[in-house]
């Protein structure tokens, strides 16, 4: 028989059946994933094979990953942790005040997703407190990101503006939920879900460093059709084998002119003749995105791009 993994504690899975059934299992054997070392053979969004033994369920297969994000360890291990499977699309929730998200935040985000094969959408949230400054920044950033291809709604959780629209989005497919501390996840997806009951907190309590370090993602079935997964604790993924040469194939609207850079190799820094630097120049290409660029190709530590609290 065959399920979905919906939630794990390191040695127990929950597991919902085809039938909808939920059941606990356990792995046997062992699981590898080609050229990663994991601290966790199975994820939340992992399909497995199970057969039914007579004290319990037992996971005896797991289908091929359609794409997986990880979070690398921070000890010595160098072992990663993935995070979670088969993901349909991450919704990056974002405010512009309250607290405010920067650009280079949302740019190692996309990039990240991008180089993970996943599509992102951009949820700007909290707009019932948004000043007229902010109001219009926000429709100056959506129109930027979704000329460069990324689908951007503007809600409020609080207020539930715009949540038929989100819904509409989330219908039918995995989402991943994301964002920093504080932004209004738990909030949003009460609204959506309300059976989740989530515990949401005021944005002036602190997060400690590491307290949600053990905490595991968990699934949860839509009422109107999909799933979304929660990742408590986890602001961004971690990136394996990320190649810094392949950082401009990333920025999408950077992807789309890199061959008419006069040297294929041209890393856009201060080669001659570079088409993303000349599109810069005539703001066909947003100086913040290449400014982003460019911290992000000089800050080779992966590390960076996850804790640094952009
Ligand atoms: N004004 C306004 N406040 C909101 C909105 N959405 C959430 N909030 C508030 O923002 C605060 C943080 O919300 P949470 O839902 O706990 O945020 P979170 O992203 O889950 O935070 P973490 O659990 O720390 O990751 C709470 O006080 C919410 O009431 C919104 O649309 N408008
Ligand atoms: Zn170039």
């Amino acid at each position: 028989m065959q399920g979905i993994v919906i939630k794990s504690t390191g040695s127990w899975y929950s597991v919902r059946l085809e039938n909808e059934k939920q059941v606990d299992a356990r792995i046997q054997g062992k699981f590898r994933i080609k050229g990663i070392k994991t601290t966790n053979p199975v994820a939340v969004g992992d399909i497995v094979t199970l057969k039914e033994t007579e004290e319990n369920y037992v996971i005896t297969d797991i289908q091929d990953r359609k794409n997986y994000v990880i979070r690398k360890s921070v000890n010595l291990s160098k072992r990663s942790h993935i995070i979670a499977a088969n993901i349909d699309q991450a919704l990056l929730i974002v405010t512009l005040s309250h607290p405010t998200t920067y650009t280079g935040f949302i740019d190692r985000f996309l990039i990240t997703a991008e180089a993970y094969h996943i599509p992102t959408i951009i949820v700007f949230n909290k707009i019932d407190i948004y000043t007229e400054a902010e109001k219009e920044k926000l429709t100056k950033l959506m129109a930027i990101y979704t000329k460069i291809g990324y689908k951007c709604v503007a809600i409020s959780a609080l207020k539930e503006a715009n949540i038929e629209e989100l819904k509409t989005i989330m219908k039918d497919k995995t989402s991943v939920v994301s964002g920093h501390s504080g932004v209004g996840k738990s909030t949003l997806l009460n609204c959506i879900e309300p059976k989740l009951k989530l515990k949401t907190s005021e944005i002036s309590e602190s997060h400690s460093q590491g307290k949600h370090t053990t905490t595991f993602a968990e699934m949860y079935e839509l009422n109107f059709g999909g799933f979304i997964i929660d990742t408590p604790g986890v602001k961004a993924f971690g990136l394996i084998d990320f190649d810094k040469n392949e950082l401009s194939h990333y920025f999408l609207e950077m992807r789309a002119l890199l061959n008419e850079c006069h040297f294929n190799n041209c890393q856009h820094i201060n080669e001659p003749k570079c088409a993303i630097k000349a599109a810069v120049s005539t703001g066909e290409i947003e100086e913040f995105r290449y400014n982003n660029y460019i911290s992000m190709y000089t800050d080779d530590e992966e590390e960076n791009y996850r804790d640094k609290g952009y």
